[in-house]
């Protein structure tokens, strides 16, 4: 396939539909929202493979929170579906909402075969979940309430020696922050997911633009976040301006500050959307103004600082941890074929992992390590994640699917490689050893 040309409709590799508004400017999880809906085309209702649901009296029953299925009322939710319920009792629930079946083929190519390696290995860990000790999923909420009880001390230590060092650190902590309450976001409704809302990002829009399009649709066009920086920097395979190519180096560095501030600002005053968690980032502010004594105007500037430098940090560690590396497949590189496209066949082809990483449980919970086992059960703890590895690899290795390590140096080059890559990668995954050929049909 010939790189397309800088800002011309891509054309998927694996066959996923183009996205409306993917061409806005810089997109937010409300056009991305907006823009699925108005391509799933299911008249408010839900759709799961064939199926359309009409989940309205469901949603205040449904054990993973209400805003799940308020988010994505009129799409296709069936990758959401199939991802985050590992027991099966939610599908034998599914028929009690059944409408009608759909008209129209999903726009998604991503296939959940009974036989293929995504149901096959759910079904294994699914018997493995029970066996896990309780105490790693305590220690991960350990881990979350001890880094926010830092970045709160941290904040009131900057503020009160008006040190720019010390916000900086603190920055960096909030990061960590980010980071470790992602763990907590995939998961049903919990106090620990707003930890997140303290950096000025939201909780709300990082399930969309984080669990809902990122996680279930890696590295391809419908991915908002490689398409939430566009025009910015383009990470997929495309002819770039030299300018583009290069310079993006330094100005996504001068970008990455500004995102949390710009996202809070749109949801604020432009979308006039306020909610208890539009609140949370003052939290910290007010608290160093009550036990510093310090004038407001110099709290304040210390916060918009430790807030800048937590979006920097934050999107820099999120930008070169599993994903971005020529060996690592974008849209538009040479894909598997149709058949072969079984749902966490694709999430292994576009993600990474680091074993210097994945070592640690602190480092793995603020770092974005086991990156491929959490991409195929995001709700799953990240301290539970290290007892799948016997089971994940097995059927990694039966169905001939490459789990793929880097380095951390080597990620950190490949991002760098990938903002300038404009030849498309042509070789191909290996074919998948055993696959049914019945694509899996819930009508
Ligand atoms: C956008 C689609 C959906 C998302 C993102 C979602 C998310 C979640 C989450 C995060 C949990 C908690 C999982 C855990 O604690 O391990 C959960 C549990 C559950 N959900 Fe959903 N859900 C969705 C749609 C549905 C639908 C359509 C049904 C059934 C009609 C359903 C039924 C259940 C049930 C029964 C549970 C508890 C048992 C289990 O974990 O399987 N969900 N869901």
């Amino acid at each position: 396939m010939a790189p397309r040309d800088e800002g011309t409709e891509i054309v998927s590799s694996i066959g996923m539909k183009y996205h409306t508004n993917r061409e806005r400017f810089l997109p937010s999880a409300a056009d991305w929202l907006e823009g699925k809906r108005k391509d799933d085309n299911i008249e408010g209702l839900w759709r799961i493979h064939n199926g359309l649901y009409d989940l309205d009296s469901f949603i205040k029953n449904h054990p993973g929170g209400p805003d799940w299925l308020i988010i994505t009322k009129g799409t296709d939710i069936t990758e959401a579906f199939e991802t985050h319920h590992i027991k099966g009792v939610s599908e034998q629930l599914l028929s009690k909402f059944y409408v009608k079946s759909a008209t129209t083929p999903r726009r998604s190519p991503l296939k959940f075969n009974e036989n293929g390696f995504y149901r096959t290995l759910k079904k294994r860990i699914a018997e493995e979940l029970p066996k896990i000790p309780k105490f790693v999923v305590q220690r991960s909420k350990l881990f979350a309430d001890i880094t926010v009880a830092f970045y709160i001390l941290f904040c009131v230590l900057s503020t009160f020696s008006e040190s720019y060092l010390l916000g900086a650190l603190t920055g960096y902590v909030l990061a960590l922050n980010i980071n470790i309450s992602h763990n907590f976001i995939h998961m049903k409704n919990n106090f620990r997911m707003y930890y997140l809302d303290l950096s000025m990002l939201s909780s709300r829009d990082f399930r969309v633009v984080h669990a809902l399009s990122h996680h279930l649709f890696p590295n391809t066009i419908h991915d908002l976040e490689i398409s939430m920086f566009e025009p910015v920097f383009f990470l997929l395979p495309q002819k770039k301006t030299q300018l583009r190519k290069y310079l993006s180096w330094i100005y996504a560095l001068i970008f990455f500050p500004f995102i949390a501030i710009r996202a809070y600002t749109l949801n604020l005053i432009i979308q006039r959307r306020i909610r208890i968690n539009t609140l949370i980032p003052w939290i910290a502010l007010a608290t160093t103004y009550w036990l510093t004594g310090q004038p407001f105007f110099t709290c304040l500037k210390i916060f918009i600082w430790i807030i800048l430098w937590g979006s920097f940090c934050f999107y820099l560690i999120g930008k070169t941890a599993a994903h971005h590396h020529p060996d690592i497949f974008h849209d538009g590189d040479d894909a598997r074929s149709k058949d072969d496209l079984d749902f966490g066949a694709h999430q292994l082809d576009a993600v990474g992992d680091r074993p210097n990483i994945n070592e640690s449980p602190f480092l793995t919970l603020t770092n974005f390590g086991d990156h491929a086992l959490h991409h195929l059960f995001p709700t799953i703890d990240h301290g539970m994640l290290p007892y799948l590895y016997p089971t994940f690899l097995k059927t990694c290795i039966e169905f001939g699917i490459e789990w793929k390590l880097f380095s951390s140096v080597e990620l950190v080059k490949g991002a760098l490689q990938q903002l300038v890559r404009e030849k498309t990668n042509k070789s191909l995954p290996p074919p998948l050893k055993k696959i049914s050929t019945n694509s899996h049909n819930s009508t």
